[in-house]
């Protein structure tokens, strides 16, 4: 049994690494469905009213999403529920999000995911994070063109993808509920590039056999 998630900055590539992945190792791929996720144009609108109830919305979404992975035992998912966590603390943070509704949420994820005796783990086998620079993340927002994620909608955005980068790095360095593995989404674009794709795909054969799962 594998079930694989996929993390990283919007932009990063999680999709398409899903996609690609999910074809090598013959499994099933699981997407976020952001174009039917009726609360996120919301959420770029007005940040401090609809911070809790879009992680709410995603928390419920996900774990949707795992009872299923792990029924089908093989799975490639193209995010993460531990991130979202990143994005509502970021939020408190800086006064957009209330600290009472983090720690109800933040205990909510945790009741949910925890190993309980008798039933399957939730928990992935591998968590790939892509690492991208703020410049490829900003180049793809406005290559991909979702109308609320773009700057000339509102300026304002560049410095929350900013400060989304810097919640991102010691984020994945404290995740321990998996192995976990980085893959350099600057200098390796497994989309346009076969060779750079080849690559990835071997760094990840080659981490699933370390990890027995391959
Ligand atoms: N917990 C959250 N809080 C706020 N916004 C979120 C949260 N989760 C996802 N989003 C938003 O949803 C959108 C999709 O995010 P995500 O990074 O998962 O997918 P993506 O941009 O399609 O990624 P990729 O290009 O790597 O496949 C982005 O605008 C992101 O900011």
């Amino acid at each position: 049994m594998t079930v694989i998630v996929l993390s990283g900055p919007i932009g990063a590539g999680k999709s398409s690494l899903t996609s690609i992945l999910a074809e090598h190792l013959g499994t099933q791929a699981f997407y976020e469905g952001v174009d039917t996720n009726p609360i996120l144009p919301l959420y770029y609108k007005d940040m401090k009213r609809y911070t809790f109830l879009l992680n709410t919305y995603l928390l419920n979404h996900r774990l949707a999403q795992i009872n299923q992975a792990i029924q089908d035992k093989n799975s490639v998912s193209d995010r993460s529920i531990y991130e979202d966590a990143l994005f509502f603390k970021m939020n408190v943070d800086n006064q957009i999000a209330d600290p009472t509704e983090f720690k109800i949420y933040d205990s909510l994820l945790e009741n949910m995911m925890e190993d309980t005796p008798g039933n399957p783990s939730k928990k992935p086998d591998l968590l790939i994070y892509i690492h991208v620079s703020l410049d490829t993340m900003l180049e793809r927002i406005k290559k991909r063109g979702r109308s609320f994620e773009q700057l000339n909608t509102d300026p304002s955005l560049k410095d929350y993808y900013a400060r989304l980068l810097k919640y991102y790095e010691p984020w994945y360095e404290n995740y321990n509920a998996s192995p976990k593995m980085e893959i350099d989404g600057n200098s390796l674009d497994f989309v346009v590039d076969e060779q750079a794709k080849r690559k990835v795909l071997d760094k990840i054969d080659q981490k699933l056999h370390e990890i027995g799962n391959l």
